[in-house]
């Protein structure tokens, strides 16, 4: 190197014909300069990061073959009804009666036979969490459709539930749905 002129060494990924090793994978991508000075020999390092992540979005519009990733297979959102969102659910169950039971037998006791029974779109149970819901006013609220509910309905629907979003408090959007226990 001429005496005070800067050099600048890009790193290439590792090879064999790299056998100091220099080349890893956390170097690969830097620009190595050399800056001299009169007393000593500084070295710098500049880098700019190769994508670790790609876009997927971006992929698959250039790419239609490219594969969505399993979160992103799930998140499937559905356009709710004019008049049904969160805030609209709050005020409805406030001025429905969304359990449909007898109140003297509240709360109750269900088994699992019982609660297969109620398996449409039209009564629809769902225990969560060993307790029992009826959804069948929340299904046109559900942010995810009211399909997905549905299908999942008669039974025990936790690990479905958990699955999907284990962020979401449904004591809190369902509280006033709870009809009773699992038994
Ligand atoms: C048990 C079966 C259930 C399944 C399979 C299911 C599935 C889904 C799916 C696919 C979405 C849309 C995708 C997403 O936002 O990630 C969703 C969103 C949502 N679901 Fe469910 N769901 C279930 C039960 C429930 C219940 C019982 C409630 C009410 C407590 C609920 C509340 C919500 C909320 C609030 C969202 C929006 C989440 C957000 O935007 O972050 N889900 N659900």
């Amino acid at each position: 190197m001429a005496p005070g002129v800067p050099s600048i060494k890009i790193i290439e990924p590792k090879s064999s014909a790299d056998p100091d090793g220099e080349e890893s994978r956390d170097n690969f991508g830097k620009v190595k300069f050399a800056v001299p000075s009169k007393s000593s020999k500084r070295v710098g390092h500049m880098s700019f990061a190769p994508p670790l992540a790609v876009d997927r979005g971006q992929d698959r519009l250039a790419n239609p073959s490219v594969r969505a990733s399993p979160v992103e297979r799930r998140r499937k959102k559905v356009a709710l009804k004019p008049g049904h969102s969160a805030v609209d659910w709050e005020r409805s169950k406030k001025n429905e009666d969304v359990r449909k039971i007898d109140p003297s037998s509240f709360p109750m006791r269900i088994t699992k036979a019982q609660l297969k029974q109620h398996h449409s779109g039209k009564d629809c149970w769902i225990s969560l969490g060993g307790k029992v819901y009826n959804i069948t006013n929340y299904l046109d609220y559900h942010p995810g459709g009211r399909e997905i509910l549905v299908d999942n309905s008669g039974a025990d629907g936790t690990m479905m539930f958990q699955r999907y979003h284990p962020w979401v408090s449904f004591e809190k959007i369902l509280d006033a749905c709870f009809i009773g226990f699992l038994v």
